[in-house]
């Protein structure tokens, strides 16, 4: 990992204020034409969604105020305005994980800038371990609802003095992922042919990097998830909290292991070789999506 004197103080920083938001907000509206609706979070090895874009402004996450950038092999580090079956949009090339060290109101703090652009919208995107025993790898899961572990465990982005301006106190949860959004992508995947791969389910966040034991796996599947990851949650909390739309989808790269005589140990080189198996398939999704929001 970088141990750059920006990285630094980005792990450190206990939180943000409104006017730093503002601030880079107001640095990208002064920098691009586009003001979009629609915000799309690439997950590992994911991307290149962001090469569906036409009319491309590119701004290197190095480069926008107070912006984090992220440390993760599969996670390029920039953010990309752009048109997509006309409607503005901009996508996240590289997220920010937890487990990179980062706080959670680093890992959101793109969320909240989305919100001051004027974003209405918010796709989340992520890899995830099948859980579902159903599942195979390469299925397209629809998110109807997440369980966010670290939440349990008090790290919750919310946490903290609560800004109004942002949204309330106590925000709402059980209507967290959107349904018409969720029934939009289903239609678009039936029209592209997509219905053998295309699952619908609950995605469990835990903080990693490690993957998970035998027994952990077993726990989850019991708590009623059907795919995890280290991702996802708190970004989705953040854009309820300021009122966001969001849709989201997991990829699933492998199947986790639940049985103690199995040889197969998760590892990222295999998350990242599925997501190049179904990248075009899941541009072709979100393409798609988007023609009928
Ligand atoms: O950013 P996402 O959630 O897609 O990345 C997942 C979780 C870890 O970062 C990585 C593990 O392979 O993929
Ligand atoms: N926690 C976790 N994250 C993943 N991301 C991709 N696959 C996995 C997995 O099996 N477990």
């Amino acid at each position: 990992m970088q141990v750059g004197k920006r990285t630094i103080s980005h792990l450190k920083r206990p939180s943000y204020t409104y006017e730093n938001y503002r601030e880079t907000a107001n640095w990208l509206l002064a920098h691009t034409q586009q003001r979009p609706k629609v915000a799309i979070i690439c997950g590992s090895g994911l991307g290149g969604l962001a090469d569906l874009l036409e009319n491309k402004t590119v701004f290197p996450y190095k480069d926008i105020p107070h912006f984090p950038h992220s440390t993760v092999e599969g996670h390029a580090s920039q953010l990309v305005f752009g048109d997509l079956q006309g409607k503005q949009c901009v996508c996240m090339q590289g997220r920010f994980h937890f487990y990179e060290g980062y706080n959670l109101a680093t890992v959101t703090y793109p969320v909240r800038v989305f919100f001051l652009l004027g974003v209405e919208t918010l796709i989340v995107t992520n890899a995830a371990g099948g859980l579902n025993p159903s599942f195979k790898v390469g299925d397209i899961m629809l998110i109807k609802d997440h369980i966010n572990m670290p939440g349990f465990a008090g790290q919750n982005p919310l946490c903290g003095p609560n800004d109004k301006r942002f949204g309330v106190r106590f925000p709402c949860m059980s209507d967290a992922y959107d349904k018409d959004l969720s029934r939009l992508a289903k239609e678009a995947a039936e029209e592209l042919g997509f219905s053998a791969f295309i699952q619908q389910g609950v995605y469990c966040m835990l903080a990693g990097p490690t993957f998970e034991t035998i027994a952990e796996c077993k726990v989850l599947k019991t708590l009623g998830a059907d795919a995890v990851g280290m991702s996802t949650a708190p970004e989705v909390v953040v854009a309820r909290h300021c009122g966001l739309r969001v849709f989201g989808l997991s990829l699933i790269t492998n199947e986790v292991v639940t049985d103690y005589e199995s040889q197969k140990k998760a590892n990222h080189e295999e998350v990242l070789e599925t997501t190049k198996m179904r990248t075009m398939d899941l541009q072709g999704l979100v393409s798609n999506l988007l023609a009928k929001m």
